[in-house]
């Protein structure tokens, strides 16, 4: 197991580039849209790992929730397994809450899901099939 990615809320993702891209120089990929989370995402690489700046695109949405209750900031870890159906199996049989039971998929085909933060001691963690998986 090892980490894909911290995410960050932001309200916006071109203005927080001129911390993460332009103040710290870290490569940025581009921005994408997410519909299917509703957000708007843009990586950038951290050594093989990256932090993922996300700003809400509709009013109500868990992000757009959290930008509101608490503000921009750290939203979640995302950790890469390699079978996510395994990973789901067995941490559901040990009482861990996941918020996808069947994973969801990206446009680029990563398969993923997310465990709630009520099972982790507060901390929302996202689980990424590894992309290089066979
Ligand atoms: C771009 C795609 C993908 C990637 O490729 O990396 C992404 O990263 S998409 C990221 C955005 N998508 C998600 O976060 C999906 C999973 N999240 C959810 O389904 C919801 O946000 C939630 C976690 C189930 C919360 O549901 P919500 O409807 O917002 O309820 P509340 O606002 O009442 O929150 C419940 C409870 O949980 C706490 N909370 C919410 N978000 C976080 C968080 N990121 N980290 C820690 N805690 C969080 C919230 O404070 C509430 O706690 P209490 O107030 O104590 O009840
Ligand atoms: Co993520």
């Amino acid at each position: 197991m090892k980490m894909n990615h911290i995410a960050v809320v932001v309200p916006d993702v071109e203005e927080a580039l001129g911390f993460w891209r332009d103040a710290l120089g870290l490569p940025f990929g581009g921005v994408e849209e997410v519909p299917d989370e509703a957000v708007q995402v843009g990586f950038l690489s951290l050594g093989d790992a990256h932090i993922e700046l996300m700003a809400p695109t509709t009013a109500d949405s868990g992000v757009a929730r959290f930008l509101e209750k608490r503000g921009p900031g750290m939203h979640h870890i995302c950790l890469e397994v390699d079978d996510i159906d395994a990973a789901i199996e067995e941490l559901a049989a040990k009482g861990v809450q996941l918020i996808y039971e069947v994973p969801r998929t990206r446009e680029n085909g990563t398969r993923y899901t997310f465990v709630h933060p009520k099972s982790t001691g507060g901390v929302m963690v996202e689980l990424y099939e590894n992309p290089e998986r066979g």
